[in-house]
């Protein structure tokens, strides 16, 4: 069986590296030259643990290739995985560019019979649409176009392709879904058949229903502030009933990334132009929005005005292990100290050479935890980096000169902080204000 893959971001390398991994060989196409170009020298273009050694081992196995000549790829192909970007656009939509491209040249090269699964994430119909446009286009050639949504998280995307919860096929021709379902298998993880429309669904259904995880517990986090509870104990209680469970259910400043957001308002949007106005998915964005920016509200609470404050940023990837800064919380944190004419200095281990990319100039970068706590007048904790959460407390009071920190990801015990004569406050739970 000949796989290839269209696209080696998050979701192409990874299923790439995986499929060769159990034993197919897949060849990944990219139209960026210099990507394919370290991946052929064994580096992986992102930041994701685990994915180099893999990546290598299937190489030097003969089943794992790396080009730019997607005409000649699918040619040979039996089996054709789209995994292109699939943007937000403006209004909120999903920016089909990439993925039409990628079915154009698709198009334009193959010559016999072979099946389209598409992992991108995608509007509901945009398969249907995709099958149109391959009969219009190589009417002559059978093509058969299977709806095969990705659910890894980055960060642990090795982990969740190998340990995923459920592999989903959606599709309307029963051959091809098992010629799909054969290629998985050896993943041992349970297939779940769908028609088309059901499996572009189930995707954009579940991002929707973490994000309302995530909001749901900020607002009871925001409400566990005014009452005097602990948001933490809440969530753990909460997560004891199984109906509910416990993952997804920590509070902070919000969602980031890059499927949440854009997942959420194409959901949205998806909805609005049937009709139908989500109103419970419109208020978990809008909670979300929110959120982003309530490490601001309680320092400028604190101080006053911030106008002059030097603020330390630890963190600045939208969640840990990864560099990836789409739609991360530190955008809007960082734009704001400085519309309030704060000094930021900024911190992150790996995320830092994207990031300088992404946010205002005006942001000074430190080398190390250190450096960018020295002579701070407070810290604001954006991301829950294992550096961060096992740092020794007295690098803050050591180091600041006020140590006061504003944890957006609830990265100490309250009983730990209560040791330092530390100013803390978190989300969702009391505050702590130790300074003599
Ligand atoms: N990132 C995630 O964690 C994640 C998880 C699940 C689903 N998804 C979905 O998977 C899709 C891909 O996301 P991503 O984050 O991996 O994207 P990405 O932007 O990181 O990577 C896309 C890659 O496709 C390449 N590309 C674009 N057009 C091409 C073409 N015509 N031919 C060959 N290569 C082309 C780009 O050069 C790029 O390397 C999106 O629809 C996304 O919503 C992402
Ligand atoms: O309890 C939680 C869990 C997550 N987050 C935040 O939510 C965002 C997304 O986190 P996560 O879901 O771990 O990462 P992603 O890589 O964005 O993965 C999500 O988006 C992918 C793209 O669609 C899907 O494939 C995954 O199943 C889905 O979890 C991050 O900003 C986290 O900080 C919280 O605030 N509280």
């Amino acid at each position: 069986m000949n796989i290839v893959v269209v696209g080696t971001g998050y979701v192409g390398l990874v299923t790439g590296v995986a499929l060769a991994h159990i034993g197919h060989r897949v060849t990944c196409v990219d139209v960026d030259k210099e990507k394919v170009e370290r991946m052929r020298q064994g580096i992986s273009p992102i930041y994701e643990p685990g994915i180099e050694p893999l990546m290598k081992e299937n190489m030097e196995a003969n089943r794992l290739f790396f080009t730019t000549d997607g005409a000649s790829a699918y040619q040979e192909a039996d089996v054709i995985y789209i995994a292109v970007g699939t943007p937000g656009n403006e209004d909120g939509f999903a920016d089909l560019t990439y993925l039409k491209q990628a079915v154009r040249d698709i198009a334009s090269a193959v010559t016999k019979d072979v099946i389209v699964v598409t992992k991108s994430t995608v509007p509901v119909g945009t398969n249907h649409e995709i099958q149109r446009m391959f009969k219009q286009l190589v009417p002559h050639v059978h093509i058969d176009v299977v709806s095969n949504p990705e659910f890894l998280r980055e960060g642990s995307a090795i982990h969740d392709t190998f340990h995923g919860d459920r592999i989903v096929i959606g599709a309307d021709d029963e051959r091809a879904a098992a010629v799909v379902a054969d290629i998985h298998r050896p993943f041992g993880i349970p297939i779940f058949h769908t028609d088309i429309r059901s499996a572009e669904m189930i995707k954009y259904a579940s991002n929707a229903f973490l994000a309302t995880k995530i909001s749901f517990i900020n607002e009871i986090a925001n409400i566990c502030e005014k009452v005097g509870a602990d948001v933490e104990q809440v969530a753990a209680g909460m997560g004891m009933d199984q109906r509910i469970g416990s993952s997804f259910l920590r509070a902070g400043i919000g969602y980031g990334g890059s499927c949440f957001p854009k997942d959420t308002k194409a959901l949205a949007k998806i909805a609005a132009n049937i009709d139908h106005d989500f109103e419970l998915l419109k208020a978990v964005i809008e909670v979300n929005n929110k959120q982003q920016r309530k490490l601001i509200e309680k320092a400028k609470k604190r101080f006053g005005h911030l106008a002059g404050k030097k603020i330390a940023l630890l963190g600045l990837s939208f969640k840990p292990n990864t560099d990836d800064m789409r739609e991360a919380a530190s955008l809007v944190v960082a734009r704001e100290l400085l519309a309030e004419q704060a000094t930021v200095v900024a911190y992150d281990p790996i995320a830092m050479g994207k990031a300088a990319h992404v946010l205002p100039k005006e942001v000074i970068y430190a080398s190390s935890v250190e450096e960018a706590l020295q002579d701070a007048d407070a810290a604001m904790i954006l991301t829950e980096w294992d550096e961060f959460r096992q740092l020794d407390l007295s690098v803050y009071v050591n180091e600041m000169k006020t140590p006061i920190i504003f944890d957006g990801r609830n990265c100490y015990a309250l009983h730990d902080v209560a040791r330092y004569p530390i100013e803390y406050y978190s989300i969702g739970r009391k505050p702590i204000t130790n300074i003599k």
